[in-house]
């Protein structure tokens, strides 16, 4: 059975020339699925225990009119704030009518914390910055794992700089609520519909609850377990199209089961979506070792992509 590869990072926060084999490991493992396991991510763990908490205990405990103050009203135009229980869904199947799960994002670039919830706040501004380093890392990594132009990818993103562009990198914390009796959630109901990140790479941090699953390049669907103080690294749908394909995006849902363990409790998760500005134009990077093939692609900014995907996860409704 698949599995799906863990890389160890050790060595990423050493200087670049220390990196030794972990361009190696990186480009042996991530094609595989477009999904890794990152031990030794340098993220402090208390940290990542810390924003799940606070969340838990300060954020998502705000009282209803104060979410109703934050929430996020324009899909085009507001990325930051709360998305209510069954008001998104993440894909157009007919099949899945429901997701069990509440939401709050802060867009990096123009970040927006409720007043009311300032434990959660000051830890989430922490942690933000700890996955931008990481971030950065990473895509060095990636550019050399892929042998193409390093400022190409780290340029593609310039709200570091305060360039005023417009970005969707996105910091989401998720909620998904117990359901003690299946009954009282419609049929069809699940915690995360089945899709692929719309982005470059996400960094994603699980609580210990399980549920999450990823699909396989043979189409088998295999449990995403959670790895004590690991991240999990998920290829989005830019990175597969900058790669041709070499590194494609995976399929993955988070299962809403009458399994006592799984949906008789609170799951929470934290995770880091990251894009180029929307002005970008979404096309493959030119051919090198790695990246071979032909794929077919259709000419969009990263913006207009985006706002596809939002006008179709039916989302606030
Ligand atoms: O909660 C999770 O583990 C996955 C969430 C997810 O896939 C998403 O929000 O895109
Ligand atoms: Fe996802």
């Amino acid at each position: 059975m698949s599995k799906i590869p863990t890389i160890d990072l050790s060595r990423l926060h050493e200087s670049e020339s220390d990196w030794g084999d972990l361009v190696q490991d990186f480009r042996n493992t991530m094609p595989e699925m477009g999904v890794v396991y990152l031990l030794n991510h340098g993220i402090d763990l208390e940290l990542l225990d810390r924003v799940l908490k606070t969340s838990e205990g300060n954020l998502f405990n705000l009282p209803k009119e104060v979410k109703k103050a934050y929430a996020k009203t324009n899909a085009l135009k507001d990325f930051s704030g709360f998305t209510g229980r069954g008001e998104e869904i993440l894909n157009d199947d007919p099949a899945t009518t429901y997701e069990v799960k509440e939401c709050y994002d802060v867009n990096v670039a123009t970040p927006k914390f409720p007043a009311e919830a300032p434990e959660f706040t000051s830890s989430a501004q922490e942690l933000l910055e700890a996955f931008e380093d990481l971030k950065t890392k990473v895509f060095k990594l990636l550019a050399k794992a892929l042998e193409v132009d390093e400022d190409f990818i780290l340029n593609s993103s310039t709200y570091l700089e305060g360039s005023g562009s417009p970005n969707f990198t996105l910091f989401r914390v998720l909620k998904y609520p117990k359901v003690p009796d299946v009954r009282d959630v419609p049929k069809g109901a699940i915690r995360c519909a089945e899709h692929c990140d719309w982005d470059v790479l996400t960094f994603l941090y699980q609580d210990s609850t399980g549920g999450l699953q990823v699909k396989t390049k043979e189409g088998e669907w295999i449990d995403a377990e959670p790895v004590p103080n690991s991240i999990l690294l998920n290829a989005g749908e830019i990175l597969e199209v900058w790669t041709r394909g070499y590194i494609p995006a995976v399929k993955h849902k988070v299962l809403l089961t009458e399994e006592e363990t799984l949906s008789k409790k609170d799951r929470y998760s934290l995770a880091f979506f990251t894009f180029p500005d929307d002005s970008f134009v979404m096309e493959p990077m030119a051919k090198t070792a790695m990246i071979t093939n032909d794929y077919e692609y259709i000419s969009i900014t990263v913006g207009e992509h985006v706002a596809a995907h939002v006008a179709n996860s039916r989302a606030y409704a």
